[in-house]
């Protein structure tokens, strides 16, 4: 059996497309959605996915605002930049790329986002109303796992979840999306600490691997027919690799690859974020 690929860059064409038009629409009425990022320091890594999401929003037609900062900047000329994009009306959403440099404090500086501005659903007030069921912008990430599961009809409602990782991110928050009525799954968050992560995992008809230890899950641990989404990012010695191993895909009925499969969507609903909430500006949503 080889798995159906859940393909994240045809997936994320498609949500571009109906973004293109949302924005045409919102810029007929006078508004232009923008997005803002806040990058302190040089590493390439973080300077490769800045460029990325600012490539998206030229394809959509949404304005870019580029804070770009040394790293030895101190938390005070941080946070009057994070002020400085709270008050700039050109930016409806924006996001501080992480991780910033050690001595700057970050839940801090997260803090300090307007949370109406929080392109990334991560600010403590937009995860408190996502724990309330309460409407607020969500986290990019746990958003596109759960759209592509959708879009390959990957059966969710009763379903048994086994998330691997415990990061803000992703581990935390999936959970509270894929247990919501609209989704019913059931969840089980397994870390570290996790007594038989295999026994668990097997027992699982979604894998969702964001732990950040390359090839972490492996073939023998997926029960035959499971979805297996690939979410870790490590860099090594040959390049990035994900925490899934490539046999898997001889197991699994459904696999998204990594790179190609939710990292192009976390992107895309960091766009839809910033799109939504220039859509309640507008009063063109409720
Ligand atoms: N405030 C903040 N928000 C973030 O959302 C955030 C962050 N900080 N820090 C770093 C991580 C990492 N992250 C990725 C997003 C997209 C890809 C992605 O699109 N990857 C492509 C490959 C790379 C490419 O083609 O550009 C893929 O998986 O196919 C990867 C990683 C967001 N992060």
């Amino acid at each position: 059996m080889t798995a159906t690929i859940l393909d994240g860059k045809a997936t994320r064409d498609e949500i571009f497309e109906d973004l293109e038009a949302r924005v045409a629409a919102l810029k007929e009425k006078g508004i232009t959605p923008g997005l803002g990022t806040i990058l302190v320091g040089d590493d390439p890594g973080s300077a490769a996915y800045v460029r990325g999401k600012h490539s998206d929003c030229a394809k959509v037609g949404i304005t870019s605002i580029r804070r770009d900062l040394p790293a030895d900047i101190t938390q005070e000329e941080l946070e009057a930049t994070i002020d400085e994009l709270n008050a700039n009306p050109e930016c409806t959403g924006y996001i501080v790329q992480l991780p910033l440099p050690k001595h700057l404090d970050e839940n801090a500086a997260l803090e300090r986002i307007d949370p109406d501005k929080d392109a990334d659903g991560l600010h403590p007030v937009n995860l408190g109303r996502l724990v309330l069921g309460k409407e607020a912008p969500l986290p990019c990430t746990p958003r596109g796992i759960v759209h592509l599961l959708r879009r390959y009809e990957v059966p969710i409602a009763g379903a048994h979840v086994a998330v691997v990782g415990r990061g803000v991110t992703v581990g935390r928050p999936i959970g509270l999306l894929l247990t919501r009525r609209t989704e019913n799954a059931t969840v089980t968050l397994c870390h570290t600490g996790t007594r038989d992560l295999a026994a668990q995992v097997r027992q699982a008809d979604i894998v969702i691997a964001a732990a950040g230890v390359p090839g972490l899950v492996t073939a023998d641990m997926i029960k035959p027919g499971a979805a297996v989404l690939d979410v870790g990012v490590s860099r090594t010695a040959d390049g990035l690799r994900g925490d899934v191993a490539d046999d898997v895909r001889e197991v699994a009925g459904f696999v998204s690859p990594n790179p190609g499969g939710v990292g192009p969507l976390t992107r895309a609903f960091l766009l839809s974020n910033v799109v939504e909430r220039a859509e309640q500006l507008a009063g063109l949503s409720d």
